[in-house]
């Protein structure tokens, strides 16, 4: 059965016909179904034929904005030409080859060497509990822990946070808690990247709770898209990366047709 109902083609029929389209995309979770080591995820086939078919078509930017530092996001997303790429959930840019990394100031270097240095004992207490580096923070991995234990690592992590970051941005992701010190989010991402592509309609599509902070700042030419369980404020709904790839390779052909 197709994951695409009456009222999702019929919006995606008003996409196509936009005059700039930017397709935003969240990564794990979205495009990729999810794994134990981050650094394993790789996008679906399916989802990349298609956006590598959506990228043929004229005023279409695809850009993918996710939690991951852009390095790692690069990396995962196997550097696939003309996509755009946002890191760190809104506070890393990789856009045409050029970098704009985070704005660390002084006391945001000083707060990231205190978290740096408040968790240089947390692997050696926490067997399997893995820690992701990035550039203005760093992710607490849990997934195939059992769940006593990763409770008592996340526990821990937000009592380290606590004592030596206090103002620290917290993030709970799907079996990962996050830790920034900076406070960007994947809506400030979307604002940037409509302003920079001069995108007359977004698609966003997203899995996870801070994929919500883009789905809000979507108006009425966008459509919003979410992916797999969980409360959302979009109004369209898909369950699997696998459905996604679907409404991308819809989103597609529609747009191939209109003769861009
Ligand atoms: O915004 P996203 O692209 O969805 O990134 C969110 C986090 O995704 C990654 O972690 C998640 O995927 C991993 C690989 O499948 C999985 O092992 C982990 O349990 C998930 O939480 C990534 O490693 C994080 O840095 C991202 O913030």
């Amino acid at each position: 059965m197709s994951a695409i109902n009456k009222e999702l083609n019929a919006a995606l029929e008003r996409l196509a016909e936009s005059e700039h389209l930017l397709v935003a995309l969240d990564f794990d979770g979205t495009l990729a179904p999810f794994v134990d080591r981050p650094e394993e995820a790789r996008t679906l086939p399916a989802a990349r034929l298609a956006i590598e078919r959506l990228l043929e078509v004229s005023h279409t930017t695809v850009a993918f904005v996710s939690g991951r530092a852009v390095d790692s996001l690069e990396l995962v997303t196997e550097n696939l030409p003309g996509v755009l790429l946002v890191g760190s959930h809104g506070a890393e840019y990789r856009f045409d080859g050029v970098d704009a990394h985070p704005p660390l100031d002084e006391q945001d270097t000083g707060r990231l060497h205190a978290l740096t240095a408040g968790f240089s004992g947390f692997s050696d207490a926490h067997p399997g509990a893995r820690i992701e580096r990035k550039p203005a923070g760093f992710a607490v991995h849990t997934r195939g822990l059992d769940p006593e234990a990763a409770f008592l690592a996340n526990d821990e992590a937000r009592r380290i946070v606590a004592d030596v970051c206090p103002d620290a941005t917290v993030r709970d992701g799907k079996d990962v808690l996050e830790f920034s010190v900076l406070d960007a989010t994947k809506g400030d991402a979307i604002v940037h990247l409509r302003d920079y592509t001069g995108a007359t309609a977004v698609l966003y599509a997203g899995d996870d709770v801070t994929d919500e902070d883009a789905f809000a700042v979507l108006g009425e030419p966008d459509l919003a898209l979410k992916s797999g369980e969980g409360p959302t404020i979009a109004p369209f709904r898909v369950h699997s990366p696998a459905e996604v790839a679907e409404v991308l390779d819809s989103l597609g052909r529609l747009r191939a047709a209109t003769g861009r």
